[in-house]
């Protein structure tokens, strides 16, 4: 599905976090939104997910602006997972997948069995089926992220919102994850921090700073060694990879003059 943010703007209070952003996603594209602390990524995906409203522009998902959409309609076309998620539910992760299905229920008792096959399919994407069983709250940060995961393709969406989706996990589950996740087909927009997973990865990446998207294009174009200079004040380099025919970060310290 074809997602369009246009001109939107957002402020917590008198605090202007989004001033105008704009973006036209392909369908099935794989973007990495990016940016310092603060910048305003979480604010941005939970704007596209409705969870807030622009105060200012709109969304839209194949030329149809999501404020016009139902609840149950905009659940069945986006998925969003936040970077926390509450550790208190009395649930198992199994239930916690399946309300990744509440969308899809009618008024009616369902039918023994509806929808398994969605779940099990998500649950096996998420490589969580071992995890089912568990009391959610018994889980690891990383299991927790991948029940979260299961969930938000259980909705079976067009488009699926990752807030930092690797912050929790080891280096083989987040590689194991993103590559996972870009062969989806569907349009994601994953906020990231780790830049050598977005060079991994990403079709796109949008840069936001200072309420506005800053730069945006192929990985490999824009994430180099001025835009990590400029943007996080880092000392890096963006090298041929020495196996693999894509570009990899490589940092020194913190550039000089911008010791913290
Ligand atoms: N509920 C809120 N009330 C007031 N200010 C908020 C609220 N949520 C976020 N902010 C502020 O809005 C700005 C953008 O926050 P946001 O979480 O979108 O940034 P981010 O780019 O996702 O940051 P990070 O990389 O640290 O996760 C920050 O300055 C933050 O302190």
């Amino acid at each position: 599905m074809r997602l369009q943010i246009e001109d939107v703007c957002f402020s917590y209070g008198s605090h202007q976090v989004l001033d105008g952003v704009s973006a036209d996603l392909a369908d099935g594209g794989f973007v990495g939104l990016i940016g310092p602390n603060g910048c305003g990524k979480s604010t941005l995906l939970r704007l596209i997910a409705r969870v807030l409203r622009p105060q200012g522009g709109r969304v839209l998902l194949d030329g149809r602006d999501l404020a016009s959409f139902t609840g149950r309609e905009r659940a069945r076309a986006v998925a969003l997972v936040e970077q926390q998620s509450a550790t208190r539910l009395d649930l198992t992760a199994r239930q916690v997948v399946e309300l990744g299905r509440i969308p899809y229920r009618g008024r009616w008792p369902s039918r023994a069995g509806e929808g398994a096959e969605a779940l099990a399919a998500a649950a096996a994407f998420a490589n969580v089926e071992h995890l089912l069983h568990r009391a959610w709250h018994s889980l690891s940060g990383g299991e927790r992220q991948r029940v979260q995961l299961a969930r938000a393709l259980a909705q079976e969406p067009e488009v699926l919102l990752l807030d930092e989706p690797t912050n929790h996990l080891d280096p083989g589950h987040q590689i194991d994850f993103l590559q996972r996740v870009s062969k989806l087909g569907i349009t994601s927009v994953a906020a990231l921090h780790d830049l050598e997973l977005a060079l991994g990865f990403c079709d796109k990446v949008i840069v936001l700073d200072g309420g506005r998207i800053a730069v945006r294009g192929a990985p490999s174009e824009v994430i180099t060694a001025s835009l990590m200079d400029n943007l996080y004040g880092v000392d890096a380099d963006v090298i041929d990879h020495p196996r693999l025919p894509r570009r990899h970060l490589v940092w020194s310290g913190v550039s000089e003059g911008r010791q913290r």
